[in-house]
């Protein structure tokens, strides 16, 4: 209850333009992911403008510029009482090329959540790459958006196969619209 942190306003006005004046592919507030996980190590596949970000992965070199700009202008903490830092890392490379760089460049062990919301074609292979790499363990989580629209049918067909995996979809809409989309959450058993 209270005044939003900044973080929580910079959020508000970019859902409110994208809903008001033009449409934008953030994962959106009716998505959102705070209802479903709760994270310490997190991998982000596809920053965009940063509206969901910790360690993130961005190949197009626009999208990190508009990341830059707003971690500088909205430094990523959490309130003084506890004087945590977020780190946020962005690597303006192609996720197949810097996730098996993960533990070398950043000494990232295994991921607690791994956020899929980049180019469609890239959610298996990552995720195959992401499971070669030795980067899950018991109980990390994949949090896939755009399951539905525009669609990742191999991913979702793999996770839901998989017996290393149980997944649970969140149905919601895509952002801003009324079409339907959602969240597949696949939480890594080893
Ligand atoms: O490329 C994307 N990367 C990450 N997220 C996306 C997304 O949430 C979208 F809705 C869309 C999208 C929505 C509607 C369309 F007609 C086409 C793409 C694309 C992306
Ligand atoms: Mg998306």
């Amino acid at each position: 209850v209270g005044e939003r942190r900044p973080s929580q306003r910079v959020i508000q006005a970019i859902d409110q333009f994208c809903r008001q004046k033009e449409w934008a592919m953030n994962v959106g507030d009716e998505k959102g992911m705070h209802h479903v996980v709760n994270p310490a190590t997190v991998l982000e596949l596809g920053t965009y403008c940063g509206y969901s970000t910790l360690i993130t992965l961005e190949f197009n070199p626009h999208y990190a510029q508009l990341l830059y700009e707003s971690t500088e202008s909205e430094r990523v903490h959490k309130p003084k009482r506890c004087d945590v830092f977020f780190q946020v890392q962005l690597v303006e490379e192609a996720s197949g090329d810097w996730i098996p760089k993960m533990r070398t460049e950043f000494g990232v062990e295994t991921f607690d959540l791994v956020f899929l919301d980049h180019w469609k074609d890239r959610y298996l292979p990552d995720t195959k790459l992401l499971e070669d790499c030795g980067l899950l363990r018991k109980g990390s989580v994949l949090l896939a958006d755009n399951v539905i629209f525009p669609g990742t049918p191999e991913y979702l067909e793999y996770v839901r196969s998989s017996p290393q995996y149980e997944s649970q979809y969140f149905q919601s809409h895509l952002e801003y619209t009324k079409v339907e989309d959602g969240l597949e959450k696949s939480v890594y058993l080893d």
